[in-house]
């Protein structure tokens, strides 16, 4: 299974490193074999050689140039960065990327053999509209998405659930995960109010994959917790 931290705008690089030894030792110690993905802010990256896969929230489609306030590849490269996110929930709303420019970001890191994870999900007045509704929005987000590529990973992760505190219904995750396996075989995971009282109970459902977590992977405890659910599932 995968299980995923995204740590956001939070945590300093001393503090990040901490964390991610942390972790390491913890997955050392308890003989944790899933996949665990940390995703620090950019910062917050620094070189990192374990079992830990550091990776990136965000870059823009280019080794370098004029693109300021951005990092693209050379910037990754120097940590040795080969995963990244692309088209999360907090960068398609709250920093108005439009689906053509995570298209053109996934065609660039996919290029380079990155291994995406990329993030769809839908807001709450679409869920509202009904199931139907519901899965053509997310259809939209597929759209120009090689959905065979061998390191794609897709994160499903409802707008409305993430930092809230609301998760779908384990009926909903597992009926959703099913539309959208159709779309892709390719590793599916949940995300969204995921914390250490929820994720054994999400990690079991039928269809899920791993989990995208984020305010309570801030506690590495908890993070660590979570990858040893996985570890006992082992699905
Ligand atoms: O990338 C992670 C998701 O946005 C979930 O965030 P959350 O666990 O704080 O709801």
């Amino acid at each position: 299974m995968i299980i995923a931290a995204n740590l956001k705008t939070n945590l300093t690089r001393i503090k990040t490193t901490k964390y991610i030894n942390e972790v390491e030792s913890f997955l050392k110690k308890n003989n944790i074999s899933q996949e665990v993905l940390v995703f620090p802010a950019t910062s917050s990256l620094n070189l990192h050689s374990g079992s830990v896969v550091v990776g990136a929230q965000n870059a823009y489609p280019t080794i370098n140039g004029a693109f300021t306030g951005e990092i693209g590849y050379e910037q990754l490269e120097e940590f040795n960065i080969k995963t990244i996110l692309i088209g999360h929930s907090e960068r398609r709303h709250l920093l108005g990327e439009a689906q053509e420019k995570l298209v053109e970001k996934f065609n660039f890191y996919k290029n380079l053999g990155f291994k995406i994870i990329f993030c769809v999900g839908e807001p709450i007045e679409v869920r509202e509209e009904g199931f139907e509704s519901m899965m053509e929005y997310i259809s939209k987000q597929y759209e120009g998405i090689d959905t065979l590529y061998e390191n794609l990973v897709i994160a499903y992760e409802p707008v409305w659930a993430i930092g809230t505190g609301l998760t779908p219904t384990s009926e909903d995750i597992v009926a959703i995960h099913q539309e959208l396996k159709k779309k892709s075989q390719a590793p599916l995971l949940y995300g969204g109010s995921v914390k250490v009282t929820n994720a054994a109970e999400v990690l079991a459902l039928e269809g899920v994959d791993g989990i995208l977590v984020g305010s309570a992977a801030l506690y590495a405890e908890h993070f660590c917790t979570m990858c040893q659910y996985a570890q006992e599932l082992n699905k």
